[in-house]
């Protein structure tokens, strides 16, 4: 069977990569992503300057998946602009680079940067943090979103992605979806972002189990699947001329199978990678190579998007 993907100017020989934000912080962790059977990388979303994040413990395992708290901990966007202008972008992995600016201006800026320095690494806009105290997700305010879309294809011109919160309601798939047609640059959508503000808690010690905001954090795993696939159903059928990547609840060859069925050019893996490690990229390629052997696909488009309904 044959697992490539070619989308936007890049080849993939498998359709599986990282989550931003899981494995994806330091060079070592990039390189090791890339060291991998995965088809490509992308990096943790960054900001201008480089960031902490919140107070530990921030990430925690749960029954069925995971809750994170991280609040944007990162190098810094000089850095990953400088693993970008190092990377082997021949060497048959695409870069993606995510930017999850503090505001709109640093959004700007750092974009302009990614813009001069003129890489074949596509940018991925992160709408969807749920994390930094304070900050509402701009994916979840129409009108924000936007406007800043409408600020950023002013200063980026080339084609990018963004990576969106899960929606909950038709009005807001169809919502968002006008927002996002709007914008032809605008070439590709990631699906989804964590469950905000999930609550797990631990009977044992009777207590939560990170330790920001009292114990809300984005919910990953086994939780979001079925939300995950909706959405990647949803903004397939409702965007033009756009690709949608999928992300939640991928942890073998069959929830890459759903997503693909559902409408996903590619697949990231979150809270499975953070639990096994980067030889869940082989694992999962070979159960879906299998899936589709015994189903008797050849290649992804032979049923992607071909979800049946009643
Ligand atoms: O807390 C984080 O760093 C974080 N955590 C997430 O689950 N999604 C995000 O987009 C981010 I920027």
């Amino acid at each position: 069977v044959d697992l490539s993907v070619s989308w936007l100017g890049v080849n993939m020989e498998n359709p599986l990569y990282n989550a931003s934000g899981v494995m994806c912080r330091s060079r070592e962790e990039l390189d090791a992503v890339a060291a991998s059977a995965a088809g490509a990388l992308i990096t943790k979303s960054c900001t201008l300057l480089p960031r902490e994040g919140n107070p530990e413990p921030r990430y925690a395992k749960a029954p069925h998946g995971s809750i994170n708290s991280m609040g944007l901990p990162n190098a810094g966007y000089q850095y990953y602009l400088d693993y970008a202008k190092a990377y082997d972008h021949q060497g048959g992995k695409p870069l993606f680079v995510s930017v999850s600016g503090m505001s709109l201006e640093d959004n700007l800026e750092m974009l302009a940067a990614f813009r001069d320095a003129d890489l074949p690494c596509l940018v991925e806009l992160n709408l969807s943090c749920p994390n930094l105290p304070g900050k509402p997700q701009i994916g979840y305010d129409f009108e924000a979103s936007s406007h800043v879309l409408s600020e950023v294809v002013k200063v980026y011109h080339k084609p990018f992605g963004v990576k969106l919160p899960p929606y909950f309601d038709p009005v807001h798939f169809a919502e968002m979806a006008s927002v996002l047609n709007s914008f032809p640059s605008l070439k590709y959508v990631t699906c989804i972002n964590s469950v905000g503000n999930g609550l797990v808690i631990d009977l044992d010690s009777e207590s939560v189990v990170i330790k920001p905001k009292g114990g809300l954090g984005g919910i990953g795993g086994d939780y979001v699947l079925p939300t995950a696939l909706a959405n990647v159903r949803e903004f397939y059928r409702l965007l033009d001329d756009k690709h949608v990547i999928g992300c939640g609840g991928v942890k073998s060859g069959r929830e890459a199978f759903m997503h693909i069925l559902a409408g996903a050019t590619a697949v990231q893996v979150g809270t499975c990678l953070y639990e096994e490690g980067a030889a869940c990229f082989a694992r999962i390629r070979d159960e879906l190579a299998a899936l589709m052997q015994e189903k008797g696909y050849a290649t992804l488009a032979d049923f992607r998007g071909k979800l049946k309904t009643m």
